[in-house]
């Protein structure tokens, strides 16, 4: 066993790292990158850390900006918050930020890791679900409400479309003067900033072309509704820059918190220990989202990769295989009575665990600089580019595609003929059963060790499916002894997407679709929410056959809630 610490005083939240068996490789990992002086290369942006391709390394060098972001953005707080006051003194009651990905993640995680005490109330929609986009427009009070659109690229086609909308509603209620409620955070020359100047935007926030999305938490996508929000960003960023000095540009990596931790992960992945599961009290639950991104999105391709587990159910040691490295990150001082038990079973039992134990939320800012330094040192140790997503791509090119039919045809090309209807709920794979429970059966019993089930939902989140979902979970955890991970659609393909078709060939995917009665229709295009949801859902599942992957598609027809618990009773005990 081994353990190292990190707790001087003014310092980073403390990590422990007991690897058991595995130590003696990382500490070999470590020794090989202290010889090749690698703390001075990562800070030198010495692309040749990572790959030796000449486009790879370009891209590595142009996409290092947030190593000091933190920085930078110390000196534009006077700015965001004259902004805040701005907003406020106008008469703002809500804020709602609209984007998919690294654009909206850290806004997600703030959320609900902090009360929001002093600051607007904050919404955030990254979903092209109707359902969703309705409950949300009726929750908030329209003509008070400040809409931030954030986009990177400017052109993802989300939160263009989120904007348009709301951007209609406005005019509705407010003619010419619309463009007061709406906000961009967006990269310098990008589409959208002329979009949103012609539509008398109140304020475009500039990012900064050399920060990637998944990377771009503590820059204006995370810090502008993070003020908004009524959290202490001064103080966010000086714990950030505590961390950033903590990783600093010289040293053994033994010593840095974030290089550390990167060679571990890594290590562990090489060892087959590739299912980082993430363990967190209830108020951090979204953390998971943000590391979701972080850690899919940047290793997932190559057919290589860390696979995020996110939100599972915490069990006992006999259902897991030996295919995880757990990570606790919690509060010092907070009891987390269940968690951390089953966390010391898991240890007991001989499963790597890491540890982390901040001292409250504003610490948050300092954990995620650790965790980008540690997922681009994992990528340099597995010899991947952290800083592309070149199979989001295949998603988004088969949607493009479906939508041009849709423009064409007025509707979505029909889909295969299911392998088994019952009780209104369709199932469609390549695995053949006379009955939902054959085909259900049949699907699952193709798991192997190292597999993981991935559970995508296309349906408008609630409790109710939360449950559902997290049953289902359970009961493949009890049978089948593998990961599970579980995503909103579309969510997660600005997200785990990338590791679903780019990572190695180990996931067995379910997707489910729902009809939807309640659609909402788009200002200026000819199709609606739901048409475009549809063609995500299909398009992915398309991307996803490219990719040579096991999947079952299930249809819960009108009711997704009553749906999914018939599934449930269908699924072999
Ligand atoms: O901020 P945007 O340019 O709109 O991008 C939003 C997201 O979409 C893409 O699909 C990428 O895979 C993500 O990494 C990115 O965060």
């Amino acid at each position: 066993m081994h353990s190292s610490e990190h707790t001087p005083a003014q310092s980073v939240a403390p990590a422990t790292l007991q690897l058991g068996q595995y130590q003696a490789a990382v500490d070999a990992k470590i020794q090989e990158f202290n010889a090749k002086s690698f703390t001075a290369g990562f800070w030198q942006k010495d692309a040749a850390l990572w790959v030796q391709d000449e486009a790879g390394q370009q891209s590595i060098r142009s996409f290092m900006g947030w190593l000091r972001v933190a920085e930078t953005m110390m000196e534009a707080v006077p700015e965001i918050e004259a902004f805040v006051r701005e907003v406020k003194a106008a008469g703002f009651r809500h804020v709602v930020v609209m984007g998919m990905g690294g654009s909206t993640m850290a806004p997600i995680v703030f959320k609900a890791a902090f009360t929001g005490e002093g600051g607007l109330p904050l919404s955030v929609l990254d979903t092209t679900d109707p359902g969703t986009v309705r409950q949300l427009e009726e929750s908030v009070p329209l003509a008070e409400t400040l809409f931030i659109v954030a986009s990177k690229s400017g052109t993802t086609a989300e939160p263009l479309a989120f904007g348009d909308y709301f951007y209609d509603k406005l005019r509705q209620l407010k003619g010419d003067k619309a463009g007061e409620n709406f906000v961009a955070i967006t990269d310098p020359g990008s589409k959208f900033v002329t979009a949103a100047t012609e539509q008398g935007y109140r304020r475009i926030f500039l990012n900064f072309a050399e920060v990637g999305g998944r990377f771009s938490a503590l820059s204006y996508f995370g810090l502008v509704p993070a003020a908004l929000y009524g959290i202490d960003i001064r103080e966010l960023l000086s714990r950030s820059l505590v961390m950033m000095r903590a990783c600093g540009s010289e040293g053994d990596v033994a010593t840095n918190p974030g290089l550390e931790l990167g060679v571990a992960l890594g290590v562990l992945a090489q060892q087959e220990r590739d299912k980082l599961t993430l363990v967190v009290p209830e108020v951090l639950s979204d953390f998971g989202l943000w590391l979701e991104q972080l850690i899919a999105e940047s290793t997932g391709k190559e057919g290589l990769g860390v696979l995020p587990v996110a939100g599972e159910p915490v069990r006992e040691p006999a259902v897991y295989g030996q295919d995880r490295v757990f990570v606790y990150v919690g509060y010092a001082g907070d009891a987390d009575a269940a968690n951390r038990s089953a966390v010391a079973a898991l240890e007991a039992a001989g499963h790597p665990i890491i540890r982390i134990d901040m001292s409250g939320p504003l610490d948050l800012g300092a954990e995620f600089f650790r965790w980008e330094v540690a997922t681009a040192v994992a990528s340099a140790v597995l010899g991947i580019n952290p800083f592309d997503q070149p199979n989001v791509q295949a998603a988004k090119t088969a949607t493009d595609r479906l939508m041009k039919e849709v423009e064409a045809n007025g509707q979505l090309p029909q889909s295969q003929s299911p392998a088994a209807t019952e009780n209104g709920i369709s199932y469609f794979s390549a695995v053949q059963g006379g009955s939902a429970a054959e085909v259900l059966q049949a699907f699952l019993a193709q798991a192997r060790p190292g597999d993981y089930l991935c559970l995508q939902a296309y349906l408008t989140e609630s409790p109710a499916l939360n449950a559902g979902l997290q049953e289902l979970r359970t009961r493949v955890q009890n049978q089948y002894h593998i990961a599970t991970t579980s995503g909103y659609g579309p969510r997660f393909l600005h997200s785990t997407g990338q590791y679903h078709k780019g990572g190695p060939d180990t996931g067995l995917f379910v997707q489910f679709t729902v009809d939807h009665p309640q659609d909402l229709p788009l200002p200026g295009r000819s199709y609606t929410f739901g048409t475009f949801k549809n063609a995500q859902a299909q398009g992915d599942l398309e991307a996803l056959h490219s990719f040579n992957r096991r999947t079952l598609r299930i249809h819960l027809g009108a009711d997704a809630e009553q749906g999914l618990q018939t599934v449930l009773a269908a699924l072999p005990a």
